[in-house]
């Protein structure tokens, strides 16, 4: 009888220290899940955030919008494109005779900013206005008619309800290192232990090539960052005159020289455009530019005949790279020192233009090459049939500017056939634009911290996992403190405690 009660006790004793612990379990699991789930759902308003940039390229002004979340502002991989707007007619440096209409020029891409921003967001909206090498060039050319058609675009700015931030000449180091944080931004390279990609971008009046390396040469060349906590040492250089309209302007001009002094130039024979193509053009058009000397000619116009002959066009282009001086261990060209090129490289603006128009975006260098070759030999007539909707000026051009870029990657910059595939062709990653003007704007606004933010408790994904188990895990406790509590007794009745 003593011996059944003592049982019983000692059931009893145990069933209530069962039921203690699994208690304190579900209460500290109850308070793990509420803090867990009050850190990680610290407010989430998604209210958006916006900045506008003016691209004020050689050839054309672009305007883009970019928008954020505002309290993720400071994470990697978060400002993307929201809207852009070509401004219709040329760059702002084709107005410096009439530098007061530069401004004006804006409007239309400007009202459709204002539609494209909340009103509530306008006046905290930062504006930026970038020229690049049209602008330069016109400063070389023109100091004070710079000046003016830069106080136009500036004044006009004003009068928008967005917060001005000014309107400059950036240099051709913020071009280059600004189109590489755009890059390795939106494809998400910061902040981890991954390699970053290069750079290349190619415009009217310059092109640019950025990529880390680890020892440069030339101060001029280098550029330090840290950013969300790593150091990136980069080499750049921007060569002002090498985007492909100053390209052609100094091929031609060199053609014409050497023509100059023996017959009088009535037809320029062009082996880089196609055979058929015959247009009258004013020297005045090729001779406009501080990257091309002068000539006094008596005539004001000659004939530009096209030849089609890819082979004679590469080696006229090959002519604008100087390659025999190098003070340094290695050049690209121009005495211009470019460590050897390695990793992968973003290749965007007209360098995608034009390989992605020839089909030649993919595949080898030699391929590439031999298809030019055969795209340049077709007549002129053929051409305007094969594309009846490309812009006239664009098309003519193609096989000038096809054979410029292949010369400049492999003559100019290093690139051979066993790299070549290292260089991708880009217009976006994303929604967003590949350019220099992301990474200015991010440059600008502070929202590239020099160390990693912090992050969340746990990624979404470990989070969500976690509540879940644990969830289920104090669901078994309690089913399981259900039973305990009401264990049924031998009899049928349940055992009272
Ligand atoms: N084929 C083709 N060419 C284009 C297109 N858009 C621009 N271009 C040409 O490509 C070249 C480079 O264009 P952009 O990258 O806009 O050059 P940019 O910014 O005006 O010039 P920079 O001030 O030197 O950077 C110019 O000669 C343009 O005329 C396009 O959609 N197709
Ligand atoms: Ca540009």
């Amino acid at each position: 009888m003593d011996e059944q009660r003592e049982m019983k006790v000692k059931n009893r004793t145990m069933v209530r220290t069962m039921i203690i612990t699994i208690t304190v379990f579900i209460v500290l699991g109850f308070i793990l899940m509420v803090t867990i789930g009050v850190v990680q759902n610290k407010p989430l308003q998604q209210k958006y955030k916006y900045g506008i940039v003016l691209d004020a390229g050689s050839s054309h002004t672009s305007v883009y919008i970019y928008e954020w979340p505002a309290e993720k502002e400071n994470n990697t991989g978060m400002v993307q494109q929201k809207h852009a707007c070509n401004v219709k007619g040329k760059g702002i440096s084709s107005y410096s005779d009439k530098p007061t209409l530069a401004g004006a020029s804006l409007k239309e891409c400007m009202d459709e900013a204002c539609e494209a921003i909340p009103v509530h967001r306008h006046s905290e909206t930062p504006i930026y206005l970038g020229a690049t090498a049209g602008m330069r060039l016109l400063k070389l050319g023109n100091k004070s008619a710079s000046e003016e058609v830069l106080k136009s675009v500036g004044q006009f700015l004003q009068t928008y309800p967005f917060s001005y931030q000014g309107a400059r000449i950036i240099t051709g180091q913020e071009e280059g290192a600004f189109g590489w944080i755009t890059v390795n931004y939106l494809s998400n390279n910061f902040g981890k232990a991954s390699t970053t990609f290069g750079a290349l971008d190619l415009g009217g009046a310059s092109t640019q090539i950025t990529f880390v390396t680890a020892k440069v040469e030339s101060q001029d060349n280098t550029i330090d960052f840290r950013l969300y906590g790593n150091d990136y040492h980069l080499y750049t250089h921007s060569f002002l005159c090498y985007g492909k309209d100053q390209v052609l302007k100094m091929s031609l001009s060199k053609s014409i020289n050497s023509k100059h002094g023996q017959t009088d130039i009535i037809a320029l024979e062009d082996p880089c455009f196609h055979e058929g193509y015959n247009v009258t053009m004013t020297f005045q058009s090729v001779f406009n530019s501080p990257c091309v000397g002068r000539l006094n000619l008596t005539q004001n116009t000659f004939t530009h005949v096209g030849l089609g002959k890819w082979s004679e066009c590469h080696t006229v282009v090959r002519k604008v790279f100087q390659k025999s001086e190098c003070k340094y261990s290695t050049c690209s060209f121009n005495g211009v020192f470019q460590p050897p090129v390695h990793g992968n490289f973003g290749a965007f603006s007209a360098f995608y233009f034009v390989m992605d128009f020839l089909n030649l975006t993919a595949g080898s260098l030699d391929k590439a090459q031999s298809k030019l070759q055969e795209y340049c030999a077709l007549p002129w007539n053929t051409i305007k049939k094969m594309y009846p909707h490309v812009k006239e000026k664009y098309l003519a051009e193609y096989c000038f500017s096809g054979t410029y870029i292949l010369t400049l990657l492999e003559d100019g910059y290093n690139f051979t056939s066993d790299n070549w595939n290292y260089i991708r062709f880009i217009k976006k990653i994303g929604e967003s634009d590949a350019g220099w003007t992301l990474g200015y704007m991010l440059n600008l606004t502070n929202m590239i911290p020099a160390e990693a933010p912090d992050k969340p408790l746990l990624p979404y994904g470990g989070y969500v996992t976690f509540m879940l188990l644990l969830s289920f895990l104090i669901l078994s406790l309690c089913l399981l403190a259900y039973k305990c509590f009401c264990r049924p007794t031998g009899s049928g009745q349940r055992d009272v405690i």
